[in-house]
C-alpha cells in the first residue's frame, strides 16, 4: 500500500489590530497598507450606512479603490443563509475575484455573516474586519470565528477564518443605542470574569457610560489581548479558547428559543453568566458571593441577569444539545473557580436542572 502525506499549511493567521480613535478616517491608508489591488466590496448595515457608509465609500474611492457597498437590514435575523446567499449574488454581481478585498463593517452580525461569506466564497476571499459597536470591537471581530445562525441554533454553521486587518475606531461607539452599548459590555464583564480580576475590580469603579468611554481604549486593548492569548493557544477551539464561551451554553440556547428576537446576545449571555455561576456557587465549585458580585456589575451596565419567563426553561434547556461544546454526547461548560480565573468541565444534562425550581 502506497501512502502519501499532505502537510496542509495552515491559513496565515498573523495580522494586526489597530486601536486608535479616528482610524476610520484612515480607511484608505490602512486598506493601502495590506491590499495592493483595486475592488472592494463593503458589507454593511442600514444604521451604520446611514451614520458612515457615504464616508467610509468616499475615503475609500479617494484611495484609489473601486467599492461596492452592499448593504442589509440590521438585527440578528440578517445572520442567516438567505442574507449569506443574497451576498453571494451581490458578491458576483460586482465580479468579485480571490484576490479582491471584502470589508465588513458593522456590528458583530455583519462582521459575522460577512466573515463566513468570505470564507466560503470561491472557498476563501481576503477581509478586513472594520467593527463598529463595543461587542465587536471588544469579541467578534478579533479570532476568526465566523457564523450564521440556524433556527436550531446559534452559529450552527461556520468557520475560522482570519481577517487580514482590524481597525477599531472607538469613536463609532459614541453613536451606539445605550441597549447596544449594554451588550458589550456583557462581554467586557465576562473577560473579567474568565481570566482578569483587577480588571474586573477596575470594571467596578466605572459606573457610567462616560466613564467607560473615558477608558475606552484601555477597556478594548484589555480584551482583544486576552482575546488573542486565548485564540493564539488554541485557535480552533478544543481547550483554552472554550473560556470565551463562559455564559454561552445557556444564553445561545435562550436567544434560539426566541427565534433571536426577544434577547440579544449580549442580554442572552448576561442571564447565562449569572445562571450557570448560581448553580456552581451553590454546588460549591464557585465561590460564596462571585455571583453576587457578577450580578451586580450586570446589572450596573444595564444588562438583564434573569430570564423575564423562568418557567420557559422546561423548553430552553433541551436546546443546550445543540451547544458546539458538546463533544461524544458529553455537555462542557465553562465555570469559574474564582472571579478572573475559568475551566471547563463535563456536566450532565440535568446540571441545569436547577433552573426549573426557579434557581436563578
Ligand atoms: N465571532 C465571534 O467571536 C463573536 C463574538 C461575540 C459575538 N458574536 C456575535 O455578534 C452578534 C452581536 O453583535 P452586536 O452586538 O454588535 O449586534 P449587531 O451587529 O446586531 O449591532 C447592534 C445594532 O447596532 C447598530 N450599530 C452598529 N454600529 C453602530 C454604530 N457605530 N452606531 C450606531 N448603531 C450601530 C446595528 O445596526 C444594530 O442595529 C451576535 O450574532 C453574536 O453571536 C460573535
Ligand atoms: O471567540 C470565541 O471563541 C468565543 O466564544 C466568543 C464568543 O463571545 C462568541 O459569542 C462566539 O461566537 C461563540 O462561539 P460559538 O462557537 O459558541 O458559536
Ligand atoms: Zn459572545
Amino acid at each position: 500500500m502506497a501512502e502519501l502525506m499532505i502537510n496542509i499549511t495552515e491559513q496565515p493567521a498573523d495580522y494586526p489590530l489597530k486601536i486608535e480613535k479616528g482610524l476610520l478616517s484612515q480607511l484608505g491608508k490602512e486598506i493601502q497598507s495590506i491590499y495592493p489591488n483595486e475592488k472592494i466590496a463593503v458589507v454593511t448595515d442600514e444604521n451604520v450606512y446611514a451614520l458612515y457608509g457615504k464616508n467610509v465609500q468616499l475615503n475609500l474611492e479617494e484611495a484609489g479603490f473601486s467599492v461596492k457597498m452592499i448593504v442589509l437590514a440590521p438585527g440578528e435575523q440578517t445572520k442567516s443563509i438567505d442574507q449569506l446567499t443574497y451576498l453571494y449574488g451581490e458578491f458576483i454581481h460586482f465580479g468579485l475575484t480571490r484576490s479582491d478585498l471584502m470589508i465588513a463593517l458593522g456590528g458583530g452580525v455583519i462582521g459575522d455573516l460577512a466573515g463566513y461569506a468570505a470564507a466560503s466564497y470561491l472557498r476563501g476571499i481576503r477581509y478586513a474586519q472594520v467593527p463598529t459597536t463595543l461587542l465587536a470591537q471588544v469579541d467578534s471581530s478579533v479570532g476568526g470565528k465566523v457564523a450564521i445562525d440556524l433556527p436550531q441554533g446559534k452559529n450552527l454553521v461556520g468557520d475560522f477564518y482570519h481577517p487580514e486587518l482590524v481597525i477599531i475606531d472607538p469613536d463609532v461607539l459614541d453613536t451606539l443605542e445605550d441597549t447596544t452599548f449594554s451588550d458589550g459590555m456583557a462581554e467586557v464583564i465576562k473577560y473579567g470574569c474568565i481570566r482578569d480580576k483587577d480588571f474586573f475590580n477596575h470594571l467596578k469603579k466605572l459606573d457610567s457610560r462616560q466613564m467607560i468611554m473615558d477608558n475606552i481604549e484601555n477597556i478594548i486593548y484589555t480584551c482583544c489581548n486576552i482575546k488573542r492569548i486565548l485564540v493564539e493557544e488554541d485557535e480552533k477551539d478544543v481547550s483554552q479558547r472554550m473560556l470565551l464561551n463562559f455564559g454561552h451554553t445557556l444564553g445561545h440556547a435562550i436567544e434560539a428559543y426566541y427565534n433571536y428576537e426577544k434577547y440579544t446576545h449580549g442580554q442572552a449571555i448576561s442571564i447565562g453568566m449569572v445562571a450557570i455561576n448560581k448553580i456552581c456557587e451553590d454546588l460549591g465549585l464557585s465561590p460564596k458571593g462571585s455571583t453576587q458580585a457578577i450580578e451586580i456589575l450586570l446589572n450596573r451596565n444595564h444588562l438583564p441577569t434573569h430570564l423575564i419567563d423562568s418557567s420557559d426553561y422546561s423548553e430552553i434547556l433541551p436546546l443546550i444539545k445543540n451547544d458546539k461544546k458538546n463533544l461524544d454526547g458529553s455537555l462542557k461548560v465553562v465555570i469559574l473557580e474564582k472571579l478572573g480565573q475559568a475551566y471547563t468541565i463535563e456536566v450532565t444534562a440535568d446540571f441545569f436542572n436547577p433552573l426549573l425550581k426557579g434557581v436563578s
